[in-house]
C-alpha cells in the first residue's frame, strides 16, 4: 500500500482499511508530517471505491499522546503566520477525517491525550480497551483544547466539555463512554473483535448511502461551521504566543516539573 513516514496503510481483500499511527517511540504523537499524511491517507480512502471501511489505531501500547509538543515549542518560537499556518495543518486534518466519505472506525489501543481525544472524536464509532485513560491535558501545559473542541463539543456538550478541558483530570475508559467519545470500553483481549463486530456490517450494505447518511447526520448535528474553526486555528496560535505554553512545553521537554506563577 502507499509509503508513509508515520503511518502505515493497509487494505485487505475485503476493502477494510488499516492505518495505524505508527510513533510508538513518541507515543504517536501528531507532527505536522503525520497531520499531512493523515490527510492526504482520508482523500486516497475517500476516493478509493474498493475500501468499505477505515480503522483507525495506533502502534505499541498508546493510542496517541497529542500534538507533539517539540512541534509545538517549534510555534512557540516562530512568527504569527506559521502558527496560524501550523494550527491549520491540525484543524485541516481533523475536518478532512471527520467529511471522510467512508466508515472511521476508532481501534483505540490504549490511552489517548489532548488531540488524541481529537482523532476519537472524528471517528464514527470508537472502542478502547477499559485500561485506558484520557485526559484533555493541555491545561497542564499552559495549553487549551482549541482545534479538537468542536468535535468534541459535538460529543459530549459544553458542560461535559467544560469539566474535562478545564481540570486536565484524566478519566477511565468506562467514564469516557458515558462522555460519549467510546461507544464501548472491552476487555484488552476483546478489542479485535469488538472492531470486527464494527465493520461486518460495512461489507454489506451501500457504500454511497453509508457516505450520504454520514453527510447527513453531520448537516443536521451540532454545526461544525468555518467560522467555528477558524476561531479555534486563531485560539491555538494565541495559545503558542502565551508565556504559560512557553513554560509548559519547555517543562514537558526537558523533563521537569511546571512551576506555574498563579
Ligand atoms: C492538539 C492540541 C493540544 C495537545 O494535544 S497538547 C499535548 C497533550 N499531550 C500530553 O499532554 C501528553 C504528554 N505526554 C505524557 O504525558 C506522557 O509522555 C505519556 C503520553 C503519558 C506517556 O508516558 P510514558 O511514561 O509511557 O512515556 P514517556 O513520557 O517516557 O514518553 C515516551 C516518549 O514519548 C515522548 N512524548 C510523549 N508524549 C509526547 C508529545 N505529546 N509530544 C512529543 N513527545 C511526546 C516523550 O517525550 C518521550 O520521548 P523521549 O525522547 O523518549 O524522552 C491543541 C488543540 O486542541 O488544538
Amino acid at each position: 500500500m502507499h509509503e508513509y513516514e508515520t503511518l502505515t496503510l493497509t487494505v485487505d481483500g475485503r476493502g477494510v482499511a488499516i492505518c495505524t499511527l505508527n510513533r510508538p517511540e513518541k507515543r504517536n504523537a501528531m507532527t505536522d508530517r503525520m497531520l499531512a499524511e493523515l490527510i492526504d491517507m482520508a482523500g486516497r480512502m475517500s476516493a478509493d471505491p474498493d475500501v468499505r471501511a477505515v480503522i483507525l489505531t495506533g502502534a505499541g501500547d498508546f493510542f496517541c499522546a497529542g500534538g507533539d509538543l517539540s512541534w509545538m515549542k517549534q510555534q512557540i518560537e516562530a512568527d504569527r503566520a506559521t502558527r496560524m499556518k501550523q494550527a491549520r495543518g491540525l484543524a485541516d486534518a481533523l475536518f478532512v477525517l471527520n467529511t471522510m466519505e467512508k466508515p472511521l472506525i476508532g481501534r483505540i489501543n490504549g490511552s489517548a491525550f489532548g488531540g488524541g481525544l481529537g482523532l476519537i472524536s472524528v471517528c464514527d464509532v470508537a472502542i478502547a480497551p477499559a485500561t485506558a485513560q484520557f485526559g484533555f491535558t493541555e491545561t497542564r501545559l499552559g495549553l487549551i483544547p482549541a482545534t479538537i473542541s468542536p468535535y468534541v463539543l459535538a460529543r459530549m456538550g459544553e458542560g461535559k466539555a467544560r469539566r474535562v478541558f478545564m481540570s486536565a483530570r484524566l478519566f477511565p475508559a468506562h467514564e469516557a463512554v458515558a462522555l460519549d467519545l467510546l461507544a464501548r470500553a472491552v476487555h484488552t483481549e476483546d478489542l479485535d473483535a469488538a472492531i470486527e463486530a464494527e465493520v461486518a456490517p460495512y461489507l454489506t450494505v451501500a457504500s454511497g448511502a453509508v457516505a450520504a447518511s454520514k453527510r447527513l447526520a453531520r448537516s443536521l448535528g451540532p454545526r461544525i461551521e468555518p467560522e467555528v474553526i477558524e476561531a479555534t486555528i486563531k485560539a491555538l496560535a494565541d495559545t503558542w504566543e502565551s508565556e504559560e505554553a512557553r513554560h509548559g512545553i519547555e517543562a514537558f521537554l526537558t523533563k521537569t516539573p511546571p512551576r506555574w506563577v498563579r
